[in-house]
């Protein structure tokens, strides 16, 4: 079939003759002019992003010169992004010229038979939910200045819904019709993506039949991808999977069907689920700076920055328990100093593993459960004392600020997740530690700090202090009513999305902790809080004690992991090698099982 696409002819570009060549798997053009050196454009099929009759311009507008043996080709150009780490996408074009009109057909319909015979995931339909109020509430202008008119050049139709309040993403997916839909796309920032992550998990498992109270349930992978196009104040998600934040680079990794597989940890209280979370779980340092920042938003992302220096003033640390479930060590390390970037081998070694269920697996987390028996899949191991931080990362968690993350070696899609213990310790040293996530230094290299990669974490109290939560922190209203404590524990059997419901999640969530009384009462308040609150992808958790389970690869997102110089040359090595081994099969009627 692939040789059957091969064309090959002279093409004009202006007034430069090139040599034309489309092999099936990439598409190239070779100066014809033997006075100078050659010079080849290569473009990968699965890169070319629309193929249009005539000259064709889309940006700022839709414009078409219908010129009979014209074609425009639209295609993936890569950019420096300057500081972040991945490249910027942008849209490639390049208008042909050939000797005639019959051969102007052949070039457009073999590009885009190759098109759909290489690019299998490219979206045909997508639901996007945009968030009019996130970030700089840029969404709208975003999605339709930048991102449509690339969504139309795809021949990608889309059904839009601008949000009239929280949770409207999430309620629409665990409820509408969402058959024809290839995949949803979130226009916001992370609270929306977790929206629309609740919101497809839960349906997915409502299909199922599965509970997602249960931890002990091998949660069901969603059949529809998520894209993110970045219009939040916090932009994490997009950063880690993409390498840089930029509207027009995700769309363009939308249009050509990337897939990111991403794992999912599952926060659970008392037999409930709690939250999902795919960035940051933290006790400590990081729940307590979440809780001050809530007292400032009107300082916008400054927040963070001031609540940062006030909480580490306070000078904190909390005692607990926590127990964790260990990853194997012999399959990596979170001290091995590989990073996951693009075609990651850990992460792809990983999806044969976490897909070849055992049924006992699942007994795993329901004995842990009770009362923390081992089983095949290794031993609970348990800690106790004094931390600064409790932190549980399903991915490095890098962003502009830290360029390498919180965990560097952290993979998106291995079904693990990377449990750091900062120690309590004197502010000198938790300031270094601090320090290192900025820079280079591995921040894992100091005697207070522990790293341990898991498959799941219990955090308790020490006997004594269970009793004791957001009440006993602040005094007066902040803690949370018995009737939302209740509605999680009493109604096990309902459905988990009703329970989040009910405790609130996003901006409800977000209102409940308006309420909250200073965490922190003053610098000088002599009364230091028993306990802290966890920070679970930015939204406080109402609950002390969780158990967390790290669910593989449940998601995928339209992205590719962030690419460098290596990962580039390694993809178009291997896409060549695909091309070399698919002409062969055909040559010799073989099947290389490809
Ligand atoms: N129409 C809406 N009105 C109010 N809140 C909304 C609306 N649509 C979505 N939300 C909620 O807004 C919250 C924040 O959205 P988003 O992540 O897009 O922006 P952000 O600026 O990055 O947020 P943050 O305030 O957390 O920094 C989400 O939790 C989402 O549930």
């Amino acid at each position: 079939m692939e040789t059957d696409l091969k064309l090959e002819s002279s093409l004009w570009v202006g007034n430069k003759r090139y040599r034309g060549v489309l092999t099936g798997w990439h598409f190239y053009w070779t100066e014809v002019d033997k006075n100078r050196d050659k010079k080849t454009i290569s473009v990968p099929v699965a890169e070319v992003v629309g193929v249009e009759e005539g000259c064709v311009e889309i940006l700022p507008r839709k414009s078409v010169e219908d010129t009979d043996k014209d074609f425009t080709v639209f295609y993936v150009k890569r950019s420096s992004s300057g500081g972040s780490s991945g490249f910027l996408w942008r849209l490639g074009r390049t208008q042909f010229s050939c000797p005639s009109r019959v051969l102007r057909d052949q070039w457009t319909k073999h590009l885009r038979t190759a098109l759909k015979t290489h690019s299998p995931l490219r979206p045909k339909r997508l639901l996007v939910f945009i968030n009019p109020f996130g970030g700089k509430r840029k969404g709208r202008k975003i999605y339709h200045s930048v991102v449509a008119p690339l969504f139309e050049l795809a021949g990608i139709s889309s059904h839009v819904i601008v949000t009239e309040r929280a949770n409207q993403a999430r309620d629409h997916l665990l409820k509408k019709d969402l058959t024809d839909f290839d995949g949803v796309v979130c226009v916001g920032g992370d609270g929306m993506f977790s929206e629309i992550l609740h919101g497809l998990i839960g349906r997915t498992q409502q299909e199922a039949g599965l509970c997602e109270n249960d931890p002990a349930v091998i949660l069901q992978p969603c059949p529809l991808h998520i894209g993110i196009i970045p219009a939040g104040s916090t932009d994490c998600v997009c950063y880690a999977t993409v390498g840089v934040v930029d509207p027009v680079t995700s769309a363009l990794h939308i249009i050509v069907g990337d897939s990111q597989p991403l794992d999912v940890c599952s926060v659970h209280h008392a037999s409930a689920l709690v939250r999902y979370s795919v960035s940051l779980l933290g006790y400590g340092f990081y729940g307590d700076v979440l809780a001050e920042s809530e007292k400032h938003r009107w300082m916008g992302p400054l927040r963070y920055e001031y609540s940062g220096t006030l909480v580490y003033l306070s000078n904190r640390s909390y005692a607990g328990i926590v127990q964790y479930l260990p990853a194997d060590p012999l399959l990596s390390s979170p001290r091995d100093k590989i990073r996951c970037l693009s075609g990651c081998s850990v992460c792809s070694r990983s999806t044969e593993r976490l897909f070849s269920h055992s049924s006992d697996s699942a007994s795993l987390y329901s004995s842990h459960c009770s009362q923390f028996s081992s089983d095949s899949e290794g031993e609970w191991v348990s800690v106790e004392g004094r931390f600064r931080c409790v932190s549980l990362t399903c991915m490095s968690c890098s962003c502009p600020r830290s360029p390498l993350g919180l965990s560097p070696s952290a993979h998106l899609a291995d079904g693990t997740g990377d449990l750091i213990l900062v120690w309590d310790t004197n502010p000198l040293d938790f300031l270094t530690y601090l320090h290192r996530q900025t820079s280079t230094q591995d921040q894992f290299d100091l005697p207070f700090v522990e790293v341990h990669r898991v498959k799941a974490v219990r955090f308790c109290l020490p006997s004594g202090k269970e009793g004791e939560s957001y009440e006993e922190i602040g005094g007066g209203n902040c803690e949370i009513s018995d009737e939302e404590r209740g509605s999680v524990e009493t109604e096990n059997s309902a459905s988990s999305q009703q329970n989040l419901a009910e405790t609130g999640t996003g901006q409800e969530m977000a209102d409940e902790q308006k309420t909250v009384p200073p965490f922190m009462c003053c610098l000088c308040c002599s009364k230091t809080p028993a306990v802290s609150v966890w920070n679970c992808d930015g939204e406080i958790l109402p609950f002390t004690e969780i158990l967390c389970r790290i669910h593989g690869q449940l998601v995928h997102l339209y992205a590719r992991g962030i690419e460098d110089e290596a990962t580039i040359q390694n993809c178009r090595e291997e896409s060549n090698n695909c091309e070399r081994r698919c002409i062969l099969h055909n040559k010799t009627g073989l099947n290389f099982g490809l």
